[in-house]
């Protein structure tokens, strides 16, 4: 248990009434140690909201209304947005299936509302002076929620949001006559270029305000150039402009009762309103999302690290309870609450990969792209090449099919920006830190045991499998907005890509096989020796220097006498007689003169007729003139699959030598020859006659 001094050391903190180790009787709320102190707290107070149309507030209004029925009003702060007034905006929040639950038990939860237009990044927060007077006179609590969370925002509006509007909101609570107490939401990440993080206000990278009036006069481009220099340790504009109003609550805080709370990363509900409730696609929803679409396949992350998730409803009911305890206990400093798990109850990255990738399986997105199969990695090559293998190769399959089919193609930009937030986002899930949850526990400590029940943030009860579960299914439901029922649709889809796949995987490993590995002496000669030799006895007697080779063109039987054996040459195999040298790329092959036709075996062999120049026919097979028969009498058959190439068979022959490196085997028989010479590599050979 600890209370925060201003200059951030850590005093010692007693609470109110040990004796029932819970509130006690008090000036501004009545409670009795097991009774609800912090509802009671709440009623028939005014509480001022910022940010209550995002995901936070949201839940924040909700649990308020919910939990703290004789709440006096709530004043939400709201802009203008896309030409809806902030009532039209707080109207249509309402709607959000978040408050069935409250809609329920007290269907005229909107009547406590009351949304007050305000744009926090304008002078005076642009609120009229009859608001400004309203505000002034009433409210009780200020619960400061808004800011951007953008990671890639310029950082002037990050300033002019997260620390400027900060500042005049604690100018404007200065001048509030009953403020008990002010709640300002920042981010267990706001010290992040720090592993080990307590519990207090650290010293700013720079003074806000001279921060401030520097770039009050420079230009969007210059700010933009020096960004990175400004930041330093911090990953991104947003933790950068996080800790600075931090630094700004402490520095303007003066009288008032402040509390800060860090949550780390906040996910869906855990209880409340109901299990997994999540309408975002910020921090991992949107990953969960993309691996559950089968889009993301790879990303980094370290599997040991701990994942530092808190569910948003633990997040809200710490804030409530702070709210109270702030306001009852009046501590004499700034007191920081680290709203975490991984000290508490740690759950790691690779845990979850586990756990998203199961339910995904069982729960499937509808018209998921591929099936769900994501892997984290901490290894930076390993995820380019999965990236290039499966984001990368196939976006531009699906465009190419999009393209042909007459559509636009959408793959390859969908890819893009799942790799730039992945890339933002990777800085959190490469690492791990360690946060000191000392005031969590002390705040959950002085709580009622009905509190406890009511307002709980006890992270210990946590079943991560479970809530990871149940956060998966609601970003289906919530951020999806796809009905369970049709989850049969969705296996039956997955099916489908599933044999979609396995004919894809046998297409293209038969198409590696012929371009590269039929070509690929090396590859050969590792497969070779699996295949069957197909020799009879006989032929090996009567042609025994077929034995020197590795594979027999085996004829249907054997040879009659006047014909030489077929042997079987491989695809890059060249002899010579009377040659005369091609270049280092192509392969030059046999040149004969005397005239009958080779017969072709299959695959890419050519066929020739009689006497005719060598014509060259394709890739790299080459030309032939006055070519001989390779049989006499039939073709040399093969049974070998279709990689293999069969070649010439000569009669009258004598074997050649062999000449290519390491594996080369020799081949092909020739009459009135002198044993090739190498030339080069190991393709080219060259004889004489
Ligand atoms: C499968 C196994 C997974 C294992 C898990 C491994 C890792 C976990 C991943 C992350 C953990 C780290 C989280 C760190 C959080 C730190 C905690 C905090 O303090 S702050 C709160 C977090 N803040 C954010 O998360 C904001 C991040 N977002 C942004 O900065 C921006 O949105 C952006 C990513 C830069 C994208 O900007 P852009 O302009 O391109 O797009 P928009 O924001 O306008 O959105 C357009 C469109 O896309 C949707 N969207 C937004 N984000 C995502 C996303 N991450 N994935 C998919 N889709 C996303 C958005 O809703 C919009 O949709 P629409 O056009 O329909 O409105
Ligand atoms: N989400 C997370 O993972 C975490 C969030 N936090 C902190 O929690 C707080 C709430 O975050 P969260 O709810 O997720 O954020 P959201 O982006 O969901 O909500 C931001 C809120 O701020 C309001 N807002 C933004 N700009 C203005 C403006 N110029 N004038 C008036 N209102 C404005 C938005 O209103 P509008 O609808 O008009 O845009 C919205 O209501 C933030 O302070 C954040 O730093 C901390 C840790 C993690």
């Amino acid at each position: 248990m600890g209370r925060r001094l201003r200059d951030g050391n850590v005093a010692s903190h007693t609470p109110q009434n040990p004796r029932t180790n819970s509130c006690s009787r008090w000036e501004l709320g009545v409670c009795a140690a097991v009774m609800a102190c912090v509802s009671e707290f709440y009623a028939g107070k005014c509480v001022l909201i910022t940010g209550a149309t995002g995901f936070m507030g949201k839940v924040l209004v909700e649990k308020l209304l919910r939990s703290c029925p004789e709440v006096k009003a709530l004043y939400l702060l709201i802009r203008t947005k896309q030409g809806q007034s902030s009532q039209q905006r707080i109207h249509t929040t309402l709607q959000s299936k978040l408050f069935d639950r409250l809609r329920e038990e007290n269907p005229d939860f909107h009547k406590k509302i009351i949304p007050v237009s305000s744009e926090l990044t304008q002078p005076g927060l642009a609120l009229s002076d009859e608001d400004v007077q309203t505000l002034t006179q009433n409210v009780h609590i200020i619960f400061h929620c808004a800011a951007t969370i953008r990671f890639d925002e310029p950082l002037k509006h990050a300033l002019q949001l997260n620390v400027i509007a900060t500042q005049q909101l604690l100018s404007l609570a200065q001048q509030m006559q009953q403020l008990h107490a002010f709640i300002h939401i920042s981010t267990a990440y706001a010290n992040c270029n720090r592993h080990h993080i307590d519990e207090v206000i650290y010293p700013p990278p720079v003074e806000p305000g001279k921060l401030i009036h520097s770039l009050e006069w420079m230009d969007d481009a210059i700010i933009r150039d020096i960004t990175p220099r400004l930041i330093g340790d911090w990953p991104n504009t947003y933790t950068y402009t996080k800790a600075l109003a931090e630094c700004v609550v402490q520095q303007e805080s003066g009288k008032l009762n402040v509390g800060i709370i860090r949550p780390s990363i906040v996910g869906a509900s855990w209880q409340e309103p109901f299990p997994g409730w999540i309408d975002n696609f910020n921090g991992p929803s949107g990953v969960f999302i993309a691996a559950g679409k089968g889009i993301l396949r790879t990303m980094r992350a370290s599997n040991d690290a701990v994942a530092d998730l808190i569910p948003v409803d633990v997040v809200i009911n710490l804030t409530l309870a702070a709210g109270w305890y702030t306001a009852v206990h009046r501590p004499k400093s700034v007191l920081v609450y680290n709203c975490t798990t991984g000290g508490i109850n740690p759950f790691h990255w690779g845990e979850i990969e586990h756990h998203v990738m199961s339910t995904f399986k069982r729960n499937p997105l509808e018209q998921a792209f591929r099936r769900p199969n994501a892997n984290i990695t901490s290894n930076y090559l390993i995820n380019q090449y999965w990236i290039l293998v499966s984001h990368k190769f196939p976006a531009l399959l699906y465009d190419l099919f999009l393209r042909l089919s007459g559509q636009k193609p959408q793959m390859m930009r969908i890819f893009n920006r799942l790799h730039k937030a992945i890339g933002l986002l990777e800085y959190f899930s490469s690492q791990d830190w360690e946060w000191n949850s000392d005031n969590m526990n002390m705040l959950m400590n002085q709580l009622s045991t009905e509190d406890r029940k009511m307002f709980n943030f006890d992270v210990r009860q946590l079943n991560w499998p479970e809530y990871i579960e149940n956060y998966c299914i609601g970003t289906k439901k919530y951020v999806l907005n796809e009905d369970m029922a049709d989850i049969p649709a969705a296996r039956q889809h997955l099916r489908k890509l599933r044999n979609i796949r396995y004919t894809f995987n046998t297409v293209l490993l038969v198409f590696i096989w012929r371009v590269f590995i039929a070509r690929s002496q090396m590859a050969r000669n590792i497969c070779d020796p699996l295949l069957p030799d197909l020799t009879t006895d006989t032929q090996k007697l009567e042609y025994p220097y077929q034995q020197n080779t590795a594979i027999y063109c085996p004829c249907l039987g054997p040879a009659p006498a006047h014909q030489a054996p077929c042997t079987t040459v491989y695809g890059r195999m060249t002899v010579y007689d009377r040659v005369w040298p091609y270049d280092r790329v192509r392969q030059c092959m046999a040149v004969y003169d005397s005239v009958w036709p080779c017969t072709t075996v299959y695959g890419r062999m050519a066929v020739y007729d009689s006497v005719r120049p060598c014509t060259t026919v394709y890739g790299r097979m080459t030309v032939y003139d006055s070519v001989r028969p390779c049989m006499a009498v039939r073709p040399c058959t093969t049974p070998y699959d279709r990689v293999r190439q069969c070649m010439a068979v000569y009669d009258s022959v004598r074997p050649c030598t062999t000449v290519y490196g390491r594996v080369r085997q020799c081949t092909a028989v020739y009459d009135s020859v002198r044993p090739c010479t190498t030339v080069y590599g190991r393709v080219r050979q060259r004889m004489a006659v």
